[in-house]
């Protein structure tokens, strides 16, 4: 760890909501028994299906939901009670950006970098995320990318540091997601403790130093990703993809190590602990069911299968 004590220590953390009238009045217990930490200069990223618990959890922890119980240490202060001086450290970029609609973009992060004492110049963040092409447009003109980039802007203009990140990719087009994840890299260099949630389970293994996967309110597992991807069978598993016809029939008994998944028409996924005579075997099946596959990919465990064997595959 490049600084031994944390930015944000979250421990044991349980929030109800309610009383909900479809569950006759009940609370619903949506965090029960989250932990987290996150380190200056480390990206820790927050995974977990629609309705884990991630956006309550970074809510707690930026102290904008009082939870029922459990503690919550941001930069060694509880946020709920705390005040201004907190706040001028810390930088969110909420999903919904909560950028107001009538304003124009650079009027805006003036106004913004007016409230803080060192913010970082305006104009350079504004060159950097693309905002100039886009200064004087009403936000609520502006693309869900457009004002992506400048909810970032806001939430750095501050020179914070502890970023919180509610989905940083989300609607950012090729070009705008590299530049943003380089930003993100020169912040983490910088020494920000910078958190993050994501669906997207490549942006977490591209930029994640550290992964939390929630399932239904609670912390599942943790590690890096080296650590949560290896597997303990030597490092053998592997997920070998490759595209055929539709519809083949799956040799499933002759390779009681290996599942045989058709995820789309056409597209097929083999996923296990291989030996070499089981690729020596597949390539025979082929042979003999005629199949000259159109593509071939073999791939060790990602981040996504982790993931899918916690949280399965089903749509919750
Ligand atoms: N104010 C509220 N009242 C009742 N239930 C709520 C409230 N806020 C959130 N929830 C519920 O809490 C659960 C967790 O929601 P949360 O937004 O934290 O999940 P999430 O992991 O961020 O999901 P997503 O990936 O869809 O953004 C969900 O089931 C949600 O419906």
């Amino acid at each position: 760890m490049p600084n031994p004590s944390p930015a944000l220590e979250v421990e044991a953390l349980v929030k109800d909501f309610g009383p909900v009238s479809a569950l006759d009045g009940k609370m619903v217990r949506v965090l029960d028994g989250v932990h987290l930490r996150a380190y200056p200069g480390q990206v820790t990223a927050l995974l977990g299906a629609n309705g884990a618990g991630k956006t309550t959890t970074l809510e707690c922890a930026q102290g904008l939901q009082r939870p029922n119980s459990g503690t919550v240490r941001l930069l060694g202060e509880n946020p709920f009670n705390a005040g201004a001086a907190l706040r001028s450290r810390v930088g969110v970029m909420l999903q919904e950006g909560g950028l107001p609609p009538s304003a124009r973009p650079l009027a805006l992060l003036n106004h913004v970098a007016a409230m803080y004492g060192a913010p970082r110049p305006v104009a350079e963040l504004a060159d950097r995320l693309g905002i100039n092409s886009y200064a004087t447009t009403g936000i609520r003109r502006l693309s869900g990318g457009q004002k992506q980039r400048l909810a970032l802007a806001c939430a750095l203009i501050g020179n914070p540091e502890v970023l919180f990140l509610d989905e940083p990719s989300a609607g950012l087009d090729p070009q705008s997601r590299t530049i943003v994840f380089e930003l993100i890299r020169e912040l983490r260099a910088e020494g920000l403790a910078i958190i993050l949630t994501t669906h997207l389970l490549d942006d977490a293994q591209k930029l994640a130093d550290y992964v939390y996967i929630l399932d239904t309110g609670r912390t599942v597992t943790h590690g890096t990703v080296a650590y949560l991807t290896a597997d303990d069978a030597g490092d053998t598993y592997r997920d070998l993809r490759f595209q055929a016809a539709p519809g083949l029939g799956l040799p499933g008994d002759t390779f009681p190590a290996l599942t045989f998944r058709e995820t789309d028409p056409g597209r097929y996924s083999v996923a296990g602990c291989f030996t070499p005579a089981d690729l020596a075997g597949l390539a025979r099946w082929w042979e003999d069911a005629g199949v000259l596959p159109l593509s071939i990919t073999m791939q060790p465990r990602s981040l996504e299968d982790v993931f899918l064997d916690i949280s399965g595959r089903e749509i919750r």
